[in-house]
């Protein structure tokens, strides 16, 4: 079961980095399953050793029968004989509690170094993948990749190969043994394993549709269930919730519906197969089987009942291998996910290293698309000189934010290229990128960490008073010093921030970082105003002698800027100065004067030019 590179690399999205970046081998360094091969070998072995000890005692059985049943008719007893049987018998117990034991703990040991390794691959692939995989999916697939896919592999190393193992050695020697005592006996015993074996595929008919519609079901009986739960408090206050409610029950009535189907389908062949399966049914048959053997003067009547004990061990483990069926198709679908997900591409080293010269920005004939197919951007061209502002406006759709998340190499560019100080990102070493240039984007994310941790992950050596520094600046000290714990106040657990609060504490960690080029969104989208007027101010010092791109909402705010670039449909339109952008007559001035009017009375003074 070594993954195979052809494995589906979309099942966790191939997206944005598409082609563009170096693959990752399909499986960290060698197979998945490399650093427990040992161990794997160990389990096969100590669970194979297992199975043979755990059928002996049953063929003593026959040995001792045959050594003490004659007696009854006054034959004398061979003592040493039953000795060694009933040594080897004891023996082979207790191999077989030592081989179940230790397999059990070998696996147990495997499964946990398997678990840490392949965290450790997932860990390490995603600190080589770009930024911008991580602006979709990429929570929700990091969950499901280390939760349910590494899960799914524990399942198979934890217990299924023991069973796997267990369910076709025990049948397979029960079998031979048994065809060595009573070969009549053997083939009575093959019964039930033959009913099983030809109604096992009637009830499994469609079973991998079938399983794919329920897990669907399941998938979206779970996201009704999420979506009903987080969207009460919206619904709440619209008066919806009847609606709402509706759609979870129905969600939850086609789940129910589905699974009644299913198991009233497969209901009466299941119960066959567990009657015809069942040790009394098993050991009755045989006995019944035996005895008419006996009648007919075929068999032995000393070998009948241990014969029939040893066919038990036929059907028994068979069910195991049901169980272990849905554990190997898991565990076969994690490696593919797994699989996929390290071979989507990471970002290419620089082959030239290079550190930037100065903090200017250049957008060099820029194209670029998400899907290999549209283009978001298109012969994108500008220089951002050192210290200077520019402004990206645009209607929604338009392009800003992707423009300026190439600059921190969220996504690297389809043609052209991005240069800070007349370095092309690509070339410059990930680590100096991030001492280059600092961003602040809306979806604000902090760390359950301290909120002096949250502010210092830019810059892990700031001291105290610098990190106070930064948090001053970006008008949120005050606020932090009202949490009892000031400082050491853990984000979620005793500092709950608002959404202005949390973006002011980004604000403080770009302004630790002290990068000379800042990627921004000035946006506000959840600020209250109090907190709006404060991102404001902190946004202003944070510009301060640096290179800033930003992305305007509120055209009043870059009035000052160096240059504004008109965006529309991932192309520039128009760029110059907000004067000259007013005086040219053309979109932008368009776009000011609608924003006048509809801001009329909050604008402040001498912005109205
Ligand atoms: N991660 C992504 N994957 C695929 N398409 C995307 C992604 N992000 C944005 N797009 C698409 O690219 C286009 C440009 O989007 P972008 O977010 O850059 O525009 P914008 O001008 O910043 O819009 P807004 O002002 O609404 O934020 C849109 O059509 C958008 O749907």
């Amino acid at each position: 079961m070594s993954p195979g590179a052809d494995a589906p690399a979309a099942e966790v999205g191939s997206g944005p980095a598409r082609g563009k970046g170096r693959t990752a081998p399909a499986d960290g360094e060698g197979g998945f399953f490399d650093p427990v091969r040992g161990s794997l070998a160990g389990i096969i072995l100590l669970s194979l050793i297992g199975a043979v000890a755990s059928i002996v005692p049953f063929i003593a059985i026959v040995e001792l029968a045959r050594a003490v049943l004659p007696a009854l008719s006054g034959a004398p007893i061979d003592a040493g004989r039953v000795w060694i049987v009933v040594a080897v018998a004891v023996g082979a117990l207790l191999v077989s509690f030592v081989a179940a034991f230790a397999s059990g703990m070998v696996s147990h040991l495997a499964d946990a170094e398997l678990q840490l390794s392949l965290r450790r691959s997932i860990i390490r692939h995603l600190e080589r993948l770009p930024l911008g995989w991580f602006d979709r999916r990429a929570s929700g697939t990091v969950r499901k990749l280390v939760e349910n896919d590494v899960v799914a592999l524990h399942q198979l190393v934890a217990h299924a190969i023991q069973d796997v193992i267990t369910a076709v050695a025990v049948p397979l020697i029960s079998l031979v043994s048994l065809f060595a005592v009573q070969w009549q006996l053997a083939l009575a015993a093959l019964v039930p394993l033959v009913v099983t074996v030809l109604l096992y595929p009637l009830m499994m008919r469609g079973g991998e549709e079938k399983y794919a519609q329920y897990e669907q079901a399941s998938e979206r009986l779970a996201n009704a269930t999420v979506e009903f739960v987080q969207g009460i408090a919206v619904v709440k206050r619209f008066g919806q919730v009847g609606r709402s409610h509706r759609r979870y029950r129905e969600q939850q009535d086609g789940y129910v519906e589905f699974v009644g189907t299913w198991t009233r389908d497969t209901a009466v062949i299941f119960t066959i197969i567990e009657i015809v399966t069942s040790p009394v049914v098993v050991l009755l048959w045989l006995l019944a089987a035996g005895l008419w053997l006996v009648g007919a003067g075929a068999a032995d009547p000393i070998d009948v009942l241990p014969g029939a004990l040893l066919g038990l061990g036929l059907t028994g483990p068979l069910m195991k291998l049901g169980n272990s069926a849905q554990f190997l198709r898991n565990a076969v679908k994690a490696q593919q996910s797994l699989t996929g997900f390290l071979a989507l591409p990471t970002v290419p080293r620089p082959t030239t290293p290079t550190t930037p010269a100065s903090g200017s920005v250049e957008l060099v004939d820029v194209g670029f698309s998400y899907d290999g197919e549209h283009r978001v951007l298109d012969e994108i061209g500008a220089t951002c000189p050192p210290g200077t502002v520019t402004a990206l406006v645009g209607a929604s759709g338009s392009g800003k934010s992707t423009l300026a998340k190439l600059v921190p190499r969220f996504y690297d560019v389809d043609t052209g290229h991005v240069a800070i100080g007349a370095a092309d990102v690509r070339e410059v070493p990930t680590a100096e990128l991030y001492r280059q240039v600092g961003f602040v984007f809306q979806d604000v994310q902090l760390l359950r960490a301290s909120l002096r941790d949250n502010i210092r992950l830019t810059r892990p050596d700031a001291s105290d008073e610098e990190v106070e520094r930064a948090a001053t600046a970006a008008q949120i000290h005050d606020r932090i010093l009202r949490f009892e714990r000031g400082y050491d106040s853990v984000v979620g657990d005793d500092a709950n921030l608002s959404g202005g609060e949390a973006q002011r504490v980004t604000i403080a960690r770009a302004l630790l970082a002290d990068a000379p080029v800042l990627v921004l969104d000035e946006a506000t989208a959840f600020a209250d105003p109090d907190s709006e007027s404060a991102i404001q101010a902190a946004l202003s010092t944070l510009a301060v002698k640096r290179t800033v791109l930003v992305i305007a909402h509120r055209l009043h705010a870059i009035v000052g800027a160096d240059q504004i670039l008109v965006l529309d449909e991932g192309r520039i339109v128009e760029r110059g100065t907000h004067a000259e952008l007013v005086a040219a007559g053309g979109r932008f001035a368009a776009m000011w004067a609608d924003y006048q009017s509809n801001h009329a009375r909050t604008l402040p003074e001498g912005a109205e030019s």
